[in-house]
């Protein structure tokens, strides 16, 4: 709250969000005048006193920039929409504009966290995940928890994360808030709003790999990313140019998944509801969570099913992990419309091999409000977690056997059945939240909630046509 005496003596301004179109909003402001002394005291009073009861608003927060992710705009969005919002609010922000890429990261490895009430990461998914990958390391370093073991229960991160958007794809802002604004994502962090996330964990036999909360592709998206990285200075556009590319080469890549289906989540990939802010099916999933926390304190072990697994084998054009649905401005619905993101499940996208003007459908699928999943090619399974081994690795007893090492040699033994089947000749690479993996054969875990961001999910389309005010602050 700002005291503004303009002209009147006794006045004072309200700062207060208004929804607007498509899941923006703005922050709009009213001043009210008085010409009663004891009544404008009042009035002040009941303010401060309604301010003093919102204890989840974030007063300190530590602020990354990166000033080369999407359009090199991050500075300068921070500055011209974000920081005169965070002072009207009375935040104190410690702003460190990155210098290196995983400088937020190691950053986040041993700074004093104490006195901040959250950490906000201003550019893309690349930025969030360096942010992402700092708490949780740092977590269970400080919680004593072995993250190379892919079965340890990680412990789950109470630092808020605050995205703001100036990236290239901005999946997780998108899918978290609906948008991808940098003022309306300050708002939700000003009114301290709070969003569980599921986190997935990525290793290599017993060695952590990466944490991913938006995209986990093999094939098709990790050879968009491999092609785009060499066109940095495209900014955004170097994912179509790369996307193009890909398509065209139309490489597929045999291998096998093998994946525990999450059995005890209510949902279905495709159910058609979607996580909208209050979801009953990620509360179900927090109140699992809750009591297996509490049996789990009372000394008895939790114990996972490891019976029912499902091995799938063949020839895929992409496989796509994905723990929330992916929305972005490419993709207004996302990779999993259906997905949700914190009920503890990813949702496995299996595309096999199949014409380029098949796949040139399923893509367009993602643009607008067609199932992409309706494929005789296409299936996906709601899952806890899944293991991918490629072929050439199956066919190497060698441990070390991995890409660079295959080469040629094992083309031979892949084609012979279909000298031209189109299948690649080396593995493709893993898409992790828009960063390379260096293994392919790996296992992927879902934990259920493990951090939580400043949002509130995507609100009812109903409540933005609502004109009144929402929130003061
Ligand atoms: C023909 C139109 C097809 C449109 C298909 C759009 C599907 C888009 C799905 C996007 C999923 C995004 C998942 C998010 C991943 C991000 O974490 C990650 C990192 O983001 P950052 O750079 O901000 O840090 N981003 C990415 O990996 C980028 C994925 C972008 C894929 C774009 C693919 C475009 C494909 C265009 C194909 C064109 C074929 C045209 C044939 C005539
Ligand atoms: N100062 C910096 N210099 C170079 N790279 C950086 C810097 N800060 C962060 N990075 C890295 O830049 C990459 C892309 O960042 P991101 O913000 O996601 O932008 P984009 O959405 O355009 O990919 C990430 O891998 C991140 O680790
Ligand atoms: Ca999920």
């Amino acid at each position: 709250m700002k005291w503004q005496h303009i002209c009147k003596p006794r006045a004072f301004t309200v700062r207060y969000v208004q929804r607007v179109r498509k899941h923006r909003w703005r922050c709009k402001e009213v001043t009210f005048w008085c010409s009663d002394e004891q009544l404008f005291y009042q009035w002040l009073q009941a303010f401060h006193d309604l301010l003093e009861q919102q204890t989840h608003r974030p007063k300190n927060l530590l602020v990354y920039i990166n000033p080369y992710g999407g359009k090199k705009r991050g500075k300068q969005i921070y500055e011209n929409k974000v920081a005169p919002l965070f002072s009207a609010a009375g935040i104190c922000a410690d702003v460190i504009v990155t210098e290196y890429a995983n400088h937020a990261r190691d950053h986040l490895y041993d700074a004093n966290l104490e006195k901040y009430d959250g950490v906000v990461c201003v550019g893309g998914d690349g930025m969030f995940s360096e942010v992402l990958h700092g708490l949780i390391v740092r977590m269970q370093k400080d919680s004593d928890v072995d993250h190379n073991n892919p079965s340890a229960q990680l412990s789950r991160c109470n630092m808020r994360i605050g995205i703001i958007p100036a990236g290239s794809t901005d999946c997780i802002c998108y899918a978290t808030v609906g948008i991808n604004d940098p003022e309306t994502s300050a708002l939700h962090i000003i009114l301290g709003d709070c969003q569980p996330l599921d986190v997935c964990s990525v290793h290599y036999k017993r060695t952590f790999l990466k944490y991913s909360v938006s995209l986990l592709g093999y094939g098709f998206y990790g050879d968009v990313l491999k092609g785009s990285e060499k066109n940095r200075w495209l900014g955004p556009a170097r994912y179509d140019v790369s996307g193009f590319k890909t398509f065209l080469t139309h490489h597929c890549y045999e291998g096998s998944v093998s994946f525990q289906p999450a059995k005890w989540v209510l949902g279905s990939p495709r159910d058609q509801t979607t996580c909208t802010s209050g979801c009953y099916i990620c509360r179900q999933s927090s109140k699992q969570l809750d009591e297996q926390e509490q049996t789990q304190a009372c000394g008895s072990e939790h114990r996972e099913q490891d019976d029912d697994w499902t091995t799938i084998k063949g020839r895929f054009m992409a496989i796509n992990a994905v723990s929330m649905s992916c929305a972005c401005p490419r993709s207004p619905n996302g990779l999993s419309p259906a997905a949700h993101l914190a009920d503890g499940s990813a949702d496995l996208i299996l595309v096999r091999k199949c014409s380029r003007l098949d796949f040139l459908r399923h893509l367009i699928r993602h643009t607008s409000n067609k199932d992409q999943f309706d494929f005789p090619f296409v299936e996906v399974y709601r899952v806890k977690n899944f293991q991918f081994t490629p072929k050439h690795f199956e066919d190497e007893d060698n441990e070390s056997t991995d890409i660079g090492i295959l080469g040629k040699k094992n083309f031979s033994q892949i084609c012979t059945d279909h000298p031209s089947c189109g299948c690649n000749h080396v593995n493709s690479i893993w898409n992790c939240d828009g960063e390379t993996l260096d293994q392919t054969a790996i296992e992927m875990r879902v934990h259920c909630q493990l951090i939580k961001l400043f949002a509130r999910g995507i609100e009812n389309a109903k409540l933005e046509d609502d004109v009144n005010p929402s929130k003061v602050f």
